[in-house]
């Protein structure tokens, strides 16, 4: 119940060197900052952290429903849990889809989704195959961004795997097991004589920098690169997104402080990098319990606890379940196209939000999208009607901007960017 969790209660001795920078650097040009990504067809979010710590509380709370086990033993969760969460656009309110599908009279406004994954909790040993090692391993390979979960909330009632609060070290103990693991996998990788050219090259820069106890994601890769290892699912080439689970009162009432605190824990960790890993403030166990409760009820329990904020939906930023999707949106820089306004006679049953990644898709094109929504409308493609959406909504419908000439007639090839309605025309 205090924000004293927040201070290390003793420091981690690392048991790697000292970071080697200028020792990478004689084997690669330097490179400017590119924080590339290769992500799946399906983007997913994996919840990490040492046992018992409020994973399953967490994706409960940001699902707003009761799917995962949440209780109080270490290894509550072994098969991961999974479900999928509709990516925000302008606000968590999915106002532009909406706004879109009132203008095109659909019946449905399909905002797109991605997947969160709650894991089974990871240890000390984890990488060579304590506690659920690699089934806990072999799950978050799959994902393409991390959430590091990390007990910050003193309850002496509460089981902690290493029976002390100290985030701090926690989180050291949980990217340490990553870096060990994906250092394992790299040398059976280069052991094999198969492994050679742009492959061989990448991996040996990684193995330094895990050696030196620095993430793979520490390199700075270039998409090439990044590509070249793509399908080993480097464990700590993933962003990573730190949340800090503290007790009810101290999001509730000292949620700037916590904020502040958090911030300073990440700058004692053994590696961040402020500039890419990100960090929130979350409370899972009032998160999930509010969740189910009405607007009302939320704010009469809020004020009788003394919260400094009594409005969810003003504050909407500070609850994980809509700050946890702008986060992954903003971190795996997504943006969104939509497709269903401009169907004669002006009605589409469907008005969807489909994720545009700058890494997966990188140039997706009209042609590309047309693919997505059925082979036969890519077969047939003629041409693509384009608006930007912020341009259609200040019109009554589609004919009304058409008549007025908003509407760009584009080809296969154009790149579809941020905010494109799409209305294709096919045979
Ligand atoms: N912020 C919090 N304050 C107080 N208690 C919390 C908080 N977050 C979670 N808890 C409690 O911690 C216990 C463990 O939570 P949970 O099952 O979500 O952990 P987990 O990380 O998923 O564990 P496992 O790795 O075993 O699956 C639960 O009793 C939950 O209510
Ligand atoms: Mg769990």
């Amino acid at each position: 119940m205090s924000l004293s969790a927040f201070t290390p209660a003793t420091s981690t001795s690392f048991t790697f060197g000292l970071y080697q920078h200028t020792l990478m650097k004689l084997h690669r040009p330097t490179t400017t900052k590119t924080n590339a990504r290769v992500l799946s067809m399906k983007i997913k979010v994996g919840l990490i952290g040492l046992p018992n710590v409020g994973k399953s509380t967490l994706f409960n709370a940001v699902a707003q429903k009761s799917i995962a086990e949440a209780r109080n033993f270490p290894f509550c969760t072994i098969e991961p849990n999974v479900t999928p969460i509709p990516i925000p656009d302008d606000d968590t309110n999915h106002t532009t889809l909406k706004k879109l599908a009132t203008l095109a009279k659909s019946t449905n406004a399909l905002p797109s989704n991605i997947f969160l994954v709650d894991v089974a909790g990871l240890v000390k040993g984890a990488s060579k195959g304590e506690g659920l090692g690699n089934k806990f391993l072999a799950t978050v390979r799959e994902c393409d961004l991390i959430v590091h979960v990390v007990r910050s909330y003193i309850d002496d009632d509460i089981i902690h795997v290493s029976e002390k609060i100290d985030p701090v070290s926690d989180a050291d103990i949980v990217n340490l097991e990553l870096i060990l693991a994906d250092l394992a996998q790299v040398q059976r990788r280069l052991d094999n004589s198969a492994c050679d050219g742009m492959e061989r090259c990448v991996l040996l820069l990684v193995e330094n920098a895990l050696e030196n106890g620095l993430p793979a994601r520490s390199l700075n890769l270039s998409i090439e690169e990044v590509n070249a290892v793509k399908s080993m699912g480097l464990l700590s080439l993933k962003p990573m997104i730190y949340a800090f689970n503290v007790d009810e009162v101290d999001f509730a009432l000292n949620w700037s402080e916590s904020m502040y605190l958090a911030g300073e824990c990440m700058k004692q960790l053994q590696y961040c990098d402020m500039d890419t890993d990100s960090c929130m403030v979350v409370s899972a166990k009032l998160e999930s319990d509010i969740g189910a409760l009405s607007s009302e009820q939320r704010c009469e329990y809020l004020e009788s606890i003394g919260a400094e904020f009594r409005d969810p939906a003003a504050e909407s930023r500070l609850w994980s379940y809509h700050n946890l999707p702008l986060r992954v949106k903003e971190v795996l820089h997504l943006g969104l196209v939509y497709t269903g306004p401009g169907v004669p006679p002006e009605r589409s049953r469907t008005t969807k939000a489909h994720i545009l990644s700058s890494f997966s898709n990188n140039g997706m094109t009209a042609f590309d999208l047309a693919g997505k929504l059925h082979g036969d409308i890519q077969k047939g493609f003629i041409r693509a009607e384009v608006i930007q959406s912020q341009d259609l909504i200040g019109y009554e419908n589609y004919s009304a901007a058409k008549e007025d000439g908003r509407i760009r007639t584009e080809g296969k090839e154009y790149v579809l960017t941020n905010g494109d309605v799409v209305l294709i025309k096919w045979r």
